[in-house]
């Protein structure tokens, strides 16, 4: 029996981060339509350091960068829940926080946003020195490797703001990479040009997947965001982490997925694990896969350590090792996205 009427919901102030609350709202009232779930909304370091251009982040402050400030309000119990992108959590979470729950994910591409009006259709179309705004060293890298014509800038600021950005008339951006799921949750699928696939493009671990965070002992509403699961994304996400966790922790360094599952029963699925580990520039990259049944949460774990052994076994290693020097020389990193 639950032994309250009321569970907040903590999360960000971006509008993204208020919608997707909104979802998760959505199918907890769909369980249980007695019980209440304010949604308490709260700024982060992230977001206020979002407003300074070109800032690189401190490897610590990194880990928690969204995460801090909300964490705080269900160590106090102000919230018993926090909605998150998957995505923007640390492989290792903090010490008394763990997450309870992986909804259904979204789509988990990166798509390719032009500015509006303009008449290039994918990637591909753009002259050699066209500007791609990414923060993101992986998509930069990515995208390096099979067009080394073009020039990448670092583009800050929640969805809407970067578009805008994109969107001014005399805008230094040709096009923007962002999160499929993002620009889907928010309604502008119709600014989607070209979504980027594999072998092609591989995208961010956990992307497209939302993470409800609690308290470790609150058993309570571990329990009631049971119905919230989905294992098979659950499954897919915890391969990806596990892999990334494998390869060096939470720190940013280029790894790209692609993963994808079959049921072969209500509760077994065959999933399949691809990743790779570029070079800031593009020309070097490492890549493995790996495929097994997957039944449990330790299946999904041992399939990511497989494949992060593999990639080290293919020459991840001297990749990591310089993105781990130069990433020292300047004592920060960037967000790993
Ligand atoms: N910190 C950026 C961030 N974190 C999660 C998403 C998108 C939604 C998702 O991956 O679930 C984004 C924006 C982007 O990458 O374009």
């Amino acid at each position: 029996m639950p032994t309250s009427t009321c569970y907040p919901i903590g999360t960000r102030k971006s509008k993204l981060a208020v919608i997707q609350s909104e979802l998760v709202y959505k199918q907890l009232k769909e369980k249980y339509p007695d019980l209440e779930f304010p949604i308490m909304s709260r700024d982060t370091i992230g977001d206020e350091i979002l407003s300074k251009a070109l800032f690189e982040f401190k490897h610590q402050v990194a880990k928690s960068l969204w995460t801090r400030e909300l964490e705080a309000l269900l160590i106090v119990n102000q919230c018993r829940m926090l909605v998150h992108c998957l995505k923007d959590l640390p492989v290792e979470m903090p010490e008394g926080m763990t997450i309870a729950c992986i909804p259904r994910r979204n789509c988990p591409l990166d798509a390719i946003v032009f500015p509006k009006g303009s008449s290039y259709k994918t990637v591909a179309d753009l002259p050699a020195g066209s500007v791609v705004g990414t923060s993101s060293i992986r998509r930069r890298a990515l995208l390096a490797r099979h067009f080394p014509h073009l020039r990448f800038a670092d583009i800050r600021g929640n969805v809407g703001t970067r578009l805008s950005k994109l969107d001014e008339p005399n805008s230094s951006f040709s096009c923007l990479v962002l999160a499929a799921a993002g620009l889907f949750r928010l309604g502008l699928k119709d600014r989607v040009s070209q979504m980027l696939t594999a072998p092609f493009n591989y995208y961010a671990v956990g992307q497209g997947a939302l993470a409800i965070e609690v308290r470790e002992d609150d058993k309570e509403m571990i329990e009631l965001l049971k119905p919230l699961q989905d294992t098979e994304t659950t499954y897919c996400c915890v391969a990806e982490r596990s892999l990334m966790k494998r390869l060096q922790g939470g720190c940013a360094i280029p790894i790209g997925v692609q993963c994808d599952s079959l049921a072969m029963s209500s509760s077994a699925y065959h999933v399949s694990l691809d990743g790779i580990v570029v070079s800031a520039d593009g020309r070097r990259s490492s890549f493995a896969s790996g495929n097994r049944v997957v039944n449990s949460v330790e299946d999904a774990e041992d399939l990511g350590t497989q494949v992060a052994l593999s990639l080290l076994k293919n020459g991840a290693g001297p990749i990591l090792e310089e993105h781990h020097r130069s990433s020292d020389s300047e004592d920060s990193t960037k967000l790993n996205v």
